[in-house]
């Protein structure tokens, strides 16, 4: 039996796009899906939330989790999150980006300590990395810009990465700030056909790789808990896996990763959401500003796999029309005797929903960079301004290379 552990993150608070539009939903009924191992779902409730805010109600509910002494799963106590943090400095009606942390406040601070030392590490006195204010590149002028008509991503930067917890350590957190200007080099947005993608150039030497990019997309991997999404972000992110336990995540966070796709560098900013039921309103208010999203069941539990129909109803309802989705049955190298759902299954439910599908593994890497690099081409095939790369077709890519790869040697025989 697995052991069980909450994971606590950095819980980045980025804010959504007031710009952005909610589709009407394609109804999918929730009614049949099987409860998960230890949830289901739920029809979910739609909370409106202003860039760099969560609703009292939401946080209300995150600290009351956090803080509560009994878990009803019988699992350990869960420690404070950062927004329990902020909570408890009486920021609760306030945005949960204080003026210290707004875009143009650590712009300037960043000039500030540019100018009064190039040596010297960059800090705000805010715990921020010198790599995050180093990817804050916006001007007075870009400020004023209106965001993109989606939304791209919200003004509320996150503060990502900042606590050293989670997969890497890396330097999320700073793209989550809406922004958009240059050093001098001609950043631009792209708004191409109504997508809402953010072209940034940049050519100021000596940056971090997942700083120096085109273009930027944001995605965001959803299913039940446990279903590997975490596993696959580190998989992908920093080509390992961490077998042992089951930590589960605690509301959401993101991690960044640049694909170059034909000479293009499409940075995904990939948003690890909480599988487990309770954090769902929180999770619905991402869902919007995303432009790729990937939903996962894990082919060795069937109810994870009878969930994705309420999952796809939900991304009908919260995502936006065109969001790019792509079906993913994880655990793909397990044994035979431990598969509950056969690749077949998987393929019939993606041509149902009229979305790609391929297995992948955590574990092996079966497929993970595949998944990940069918989302970039995808994005950077909408992004492009002037609509040269317009007609790659996500289902092909996908079809055409999962062909070429075979499923692990257990599963074969499924
Ligand atoms: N065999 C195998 N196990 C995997 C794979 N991916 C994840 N796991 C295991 O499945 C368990 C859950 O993985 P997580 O990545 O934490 O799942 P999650 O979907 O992020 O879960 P939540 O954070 O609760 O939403 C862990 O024990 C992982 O080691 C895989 O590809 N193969």
């Amino acid at each position: 039996m697995r052991r069980q552990q909450t994971r606590y993150r950095s819980d980045s608070i980025a804010g959504t796009s007031t710009g952005a539009t909610r589709k009407a939903s394609l109804v999918t009924s929730v009614s049949n899906a099987s409860p998960t191992r230890r949830e289901s779902l739920v029809k979910p409730t739609w909370q409106h939330i202003t860039p760099g805010q969560l609703p009292p109600k939401t946080l209300d509910k995150i600290n009351g989790i956090a803080s509560d002494d009994s878990d009803d799963d019988g699992y350990p106590k869960r420690r404070p999150s950062v927004i329990v943090h902020q909570r408890q400095q009486s920021l609760s009606q306030q945005p949960l980006l204080p003026e210290y942390m707004s875009p143009s406040q650590l712009y300037r601070d960043h000039l500030q300590q540019q100018s009064s030392s190039q040596a010297q590490q960059p800090s705000s006195g805010n715990g921020f990395s010198s790599r995050f204010l180093s990817s804050m590149r916006i001007n007075a002028a870009a400020e004023q810009q209106p965001l993109l008509d989606t939304g791209g991503v919200g003004a509320g930067g996150g503060g990502g990465g900042g606590g050293g917890v989670g997969p890497g350590g890396g330097t999320e957190g700073g793209a989550a700030t809406a922004v958009s200007g240059n050093d001098g080099a001609g950043a631009t947005l792209c708004k191409s056909a109504g997508r809402a993608l953010i072209r940034m150039i940049s050519s100021t030497p000596g940056q971090d790789e997942d700083e120096d990019f085109d273009i930027m997309g944001k995605v965001i991997m959803l299913g039940d808990s446990g279903v590997g999404k975490t596993s696959l972000l580190i998989r992908f992110r920093d080509g390992r896996y961490v077998p042992s336990y089951f930590l589960s995540t605690v509301g959401i966070d993101f991690r960044n990763k640049v694909v170059v796709v034909d000479g293009t560098r499409v940075k995904l900013q990939i948003w690890d959401t909480a599988g487990q039921e309770r954090f769902r309103s929180v999770t619905h208010a991402y869902y919007r500003d995303a432009h790729a999203l990937l939903l996962l069941y894990d082919v060795t539990n069937k109810t994870t796999y009878d969930n994705i129909r309420a999952w796809l109803g939900e991304i009908r309802e919260y995502a936006q029309e065109d969001v790019v989705i792509v079906l993913i049955g994880n655990k793909a190298d397990c044994s035979s005797s431990e598969r509950q759902v056969k690749r077949e299954d998987g393929e019939r439910l993606g041509r149902e929903h009229d979305v790609p599908f391929m297995e992948t593994s955590a574990k092996t890497g079966l497929n993970v960079e595949l998944a990940f690099t069918a989302v970039a081409r995808q994005l950077k095939s909408r992004g492009y301004e002037h609509g040269d790369d317009g007609k790659f077709n996500v289902h092909d890519f996908v079809r055409d290379n999962t062909k070429a790869r075979s499923v692990c040697a257990q599963c074969r025989n499924m």
